[in-house]
């Protein structure tokens, strides 16, 4: 019996986590291209079999493929999966509307919003691709960890099943669980706000502020994360999921985040430029934080956490000011709100 055919599968975005999620891609004998903007960074992966800035350790499979030129990595190619930042995926995806072959299936493993509109990826996608399937991967997973073929177990959240399924079966590995639903805004608003919540608990470790605070942060930024997400439609039970809670604890307390990384750099007194700077990777929160003070606006929510990460990192309040103004609110009931009143009416 001969094994049934599988989709070409482009991978849009040659950094950490693009890189790592082509490379499992090709170990599955899922055919693989990977793109990337940089023509000489390309070359040098395909000679060296690693990606010497974004993921050194890693030994690339011979099966992947490397293609510098958009347009020939995306035609014929039966899933598209973009990895670029947030802020690059707008005209990624307007670049490559012309190049799609008709039946081709859209997917994502950025994690943010549209800069400066506060909208969501898939509903860039649903408006500038409508028909085609789209869904998004996302969940605990930093890169060096995959790549290592350490256990991880992330979610594909998608608008039609079937490509949900097929994207999580070639996605899924010895050692990757990629498990599946239908509640993309809830996935995608769960990786988003982690990144801005990490921040956070950064801010606080590096002001050395104790193991409490971290655990109250989390928890009143899981609220947080909650009470945006019931307002926008989002089902609880996926912000309880990997797509939420799962990727809050990964990031705000691992030191491989690069949001928490940042916040460690800002309570220890390190300008943002600088912090950024000595990352050296995408650090989604600087742009998600103006995102979610936006969504939050037009919802009129109060998220106290995610406003003082906001105003960090414009520099309106220092670390210590945005925890003292944190801590001086006034006492409340911890869910003053009943988030699951809809559902018992
Ligand atoms: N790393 C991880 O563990 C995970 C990351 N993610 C998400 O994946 C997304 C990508 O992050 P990650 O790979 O880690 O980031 P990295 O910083 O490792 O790499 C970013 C990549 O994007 C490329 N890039 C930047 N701007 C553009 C552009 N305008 N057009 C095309 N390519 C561009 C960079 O190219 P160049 O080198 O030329 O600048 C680089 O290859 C983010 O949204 C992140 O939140 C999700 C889960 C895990
Ligand atoms: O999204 C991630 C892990 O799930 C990576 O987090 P950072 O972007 O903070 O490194």
């Amino acid at each position: 019996m001969t094994a049934p055919s599988r989709p070409t599968v482009a991978v849009l975005g040659a950094g950490s986590w693009g890189t790592a999620l082509a490379a499992l891609l090709a170990r599955n004998d899922v055919p693989t291209r990977l793109w990337g903007r940089d023509a000489d960074a390309l070359a040098e992966m395909a000679s060296a079999r690693r990606n010497l800035r974004y993921l050194p350790d890693l030994d690339l499979p011979p099966e992947l493929g490397y293609e510098a030129d958009l347009a020939t990595a995306v035609r014929g190619a039966g899933i598209v999966l973009i990895v670029v930042p947030s802020h690059a995926f707008a005209s990624v995806l307007d670049e490559i509307i012309p190049m799609l072959d008709p039946g081709a299936r859209i997917s994502w493993a950025t994690k943010g919003f549209e800069t400066g509109t506060g909208r969501f990826l898939h509903e860039l996608v649903n408006e500038k691709l409508p028909g085609h399937p789209a869904a998004v991967v996302t969940g605990p997973s930093f890169a060096r960890e995959v790549t290592a073929g350490l256990p991880s177990a992330v979610t594909v959240h998608a608008t039609d099943e079937a490509f949900g399924k097929e994207l999580a079966v070639l996605l899924h590995a010895p050692n990757f669980r990629a498990y599946t639903g239908n509640d993309i805004l809830g996935a995608e608003l769960g990786g988003a706000m982690k990144n801005v919540l990490a921040v956070a608990t950064g801010v606080a470790d590096g002001m050395e502020l104790g193991l409490n605070a971290r655990a109250g942060l989390i928890t009143r930024g899981m609220n947080e994360m909650l009470r945006l997400g019931v307002a926008l439609g989002a089902r609880a039970e996926t912000l309880m999921g990997l797509a939420g809670l799962g990727d809050l604890v990964l990031t705000c307390t691992g030191d491989l985040s690069r949001n928490r990384r940042l916040g460690l750099a800002l309570g220890k007194g390190i300008p943002l430029q600088e912090a950024v700077r000595q990352i050296g990777q995408v650090v989604e929160s600087v742009v998600t934080a103006d995102e979610v003070a936006r969504l939050a606006g037009f919802h009129g929510l109060d998220l106290p956490i995610s406003a003082a990460v906001r105003a960090v990192l414009h520099g309106e309040v220092t670390p210590e000011e945005g925890v003292r103004q944190l801590m001086g609110r006034e006492q409340k009931a911890e869910y003053p709100v009943d988030l699951f009143a809809n559902r018992r009416a």
